[in-house]
């Protein structure tokens, strides 16, 4: 374990860390931030939930100047929901210190957002289509940023988005400090990043596995026709605090949440076609609790730091392992314990094993709660809303209806009558999903090197979720790029 003030940290800073309950650095914290602070540049990778965030942040907040009203700090991450978190988290460390942070994101005003780079913000945190806008139109300034940041890199060098990012790097003074983080960092992304770096130090926390030990992993062997029964049954004997349950495409997302909503659950969806107004409106529901589960294609896979999330269900299961790691990830975060289940179809257990093998973890079979146990769990679930009553103490008002019942009636039979009246009772309200294809590895290559596996596995994901010809593609891209 190591003390932050082992690391060469400000006191503005350290003040900081304090205020936000930080008592210890982690890992990848006490690896990385000596190395920034130092200058140099670093490929940092580590397991989700495990503070990378700050172990880019200190440093850069370090190497601000604030007497001088120029960005000297830039952070690119993928998409808008993450930037708005990564420059909270920055904006937490950096304020004793006087350092100013703005996000900067697709489907926010123009004009507005304009106006507030006019103020001069010495940390910008962008979406890469965003600030490729603002570069081409010259309403940002980033000659003095003297540090670069790529949050979720190897999302970022990937092939959506690599054109994007040497863009906006080229734009950056070339004895700039640039720092890479993420969880996951295929070797020939790392390779792509190294010729973008200045001899890169690279820090990887070692670890057995790619994800944390913290998530119980399952997986749950389903007929696709079944998997909706399946889930509205877990979510009963679960009792999710708060669950992620990630879909395949937007079209299943809105077809899972309408489907969840109808059979009484508080449910809402996410994903790249809705408005920012809604996208913001639905996060800030499920960060607040008035809605418990949240439904998102990979958008809300990378990065999304919200506590309470305790289970992560992977309705579709993803094409690569990259993903499965990032989307369970959304769970276990900062040394809480969590829970995720991956739906798999019977054609699909050889992806299973891949990811598996990728991932090095397993993931133990569960048996799906038969429709009697989701019963009862939902039964359980009206006893405790009663029980709270009690607890309450002001029956008054109706303990003389509730003696008359009583000489009518037996107690069990009042008592059932209550429950079924207060229970949802789910089954009644049938829903069909449209169906999807199962997931296939087939073309995952025979090679004996994992990460070629890997790889090619890699590349089959991102032409199935990104669209396969190079012209679709492309569109995809220039989609993406408006972010
Ligand atoms: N040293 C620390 N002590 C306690 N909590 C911390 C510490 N560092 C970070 N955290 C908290 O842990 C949570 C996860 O941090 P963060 O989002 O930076 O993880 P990450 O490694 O970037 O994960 P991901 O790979 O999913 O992006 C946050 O809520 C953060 O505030
Ligand atoms: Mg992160």
């Amino acid at each position: 374990m190591t003390n932050f003030n082992q690391l060469g940290i400000s006191d503005s800073i350290m003040k900081a860390l304090e205020k936000m309950g930080f008592e210890e650095a982690t890992p990848i914290q006490a690896q990385t931030i000596p190395l920034g602070i130092a200058g140099k540049d670093v490929i940092g990778q580590a397991q989700t939930g495990t503070g990378k965030t700050a172990a880019f942040g200190i440093p850069m907040i370090e190497k601000i100047d604030t007497s001088v009203r120029k960005i000297q700090g830039l952070v690119v991450a993928p998409t808008r929901e993450l930037a708005i978190q990564v420059s909270e988290e920055l904006h937490k460390l950096a304020k004793i210190k006087g350092v100013r942070t703005l996000p900067v994101y697709g489907g926010q005003h123009m004009e507005r957002q304009i106006r507030a780079l006019k103020d001069r913000p010495h940390i910008v945190v962008a979406t890469p289509g965003r600030l490729l806008d603002h570069l081409r139109r010259k309403t940002i300034r980033v000659e003095d940023v003297k540090v670069a940041v790529l949050d979720e890199a190897d999302e970022m060098l990937n092939m959506g988005f690599i054109d994007d990012i040497r863009d906006i790097l080229k734009a950056i003074p070339e004895d700039r400090q640039t720092l890479l983080f993420s969880a996951t960092m295929p070797k020939e992304i790392r390779n792509i990043a190294a010729t973008l770096m200045k001899e890169p130090e690279e820090v990887k926390v070692k670890s057995k596995e790619m994800t944390v030990s913290n998530i119980d992993q399952y997986f749950v062997e389903v007929h696709e026709k079944q998997k909706f029964d399946t889930l509205t049954n877990l979510l009963d004997v679960h009792v999710p605090e708060l669950a992620i349950i990630f879909g395949r495409t937007k079209k299943r997302v809105d077809e899972l949440t309408e489907g969840l909503q109808a059979r009484g659950f508080r449910a809402e969806g996410i994903h790249g076609d809705l408005t920012q107004g809604k996208r913001s409106s639905v996060l800030n529901k499920f960060k607040l609790g008035r809605i418990e589960i949240l439904v998102a294609t990979d958008v809300a896979a990378r990065g999304l730091d919200i506590s309470g999330v305790t289970h992560v269900y992977n309705f579709d299961i993803p094409q690569d392992p990259e993903s499965y790691v990032h989307r369970i990830g959304r769970t276990g975060r900062a040394g809480k314990m969590g829970e995720a289940v991956s739906f798999i179809t019977p054609r699909e257990v050889p992806h299973l094993h891949l990811i598996e093998k990728v991932t090095k973890s397993k993931m133990k079979r569960m048996t799906p709660p038969s429709f009697d146990e989701a019963k009862r769990g939902q039964q359980q679930l009206t006893v405790q809303k009663i029980a709270k009553t009690i607890e309450k103490r002001d029956l008054q008002d109706y303990r003389e209806t509730a003696t008359e019942l009583l000489e009518e009636y037996d107690s069990v039979t009042i008592v059932s009558a209550v429950l079924k009246m207060l229970t949802k009772e789910r089954r009644q309200t049938p829903v069909t999903l449209s169906s999807v294809q199962p997931v296939s590895v087939k073309g995952a290559g025979k090679g004996n090197s994992k990460n070629k596996k890997f790889r090619n596995d890699n590349k089959r994901g991102f032409n199935a979720r990104k669209g396969k010809q190079g012209g679709r593609n492309r569109k995809f891209q220039n989609k993406r790029s408006k972010d």
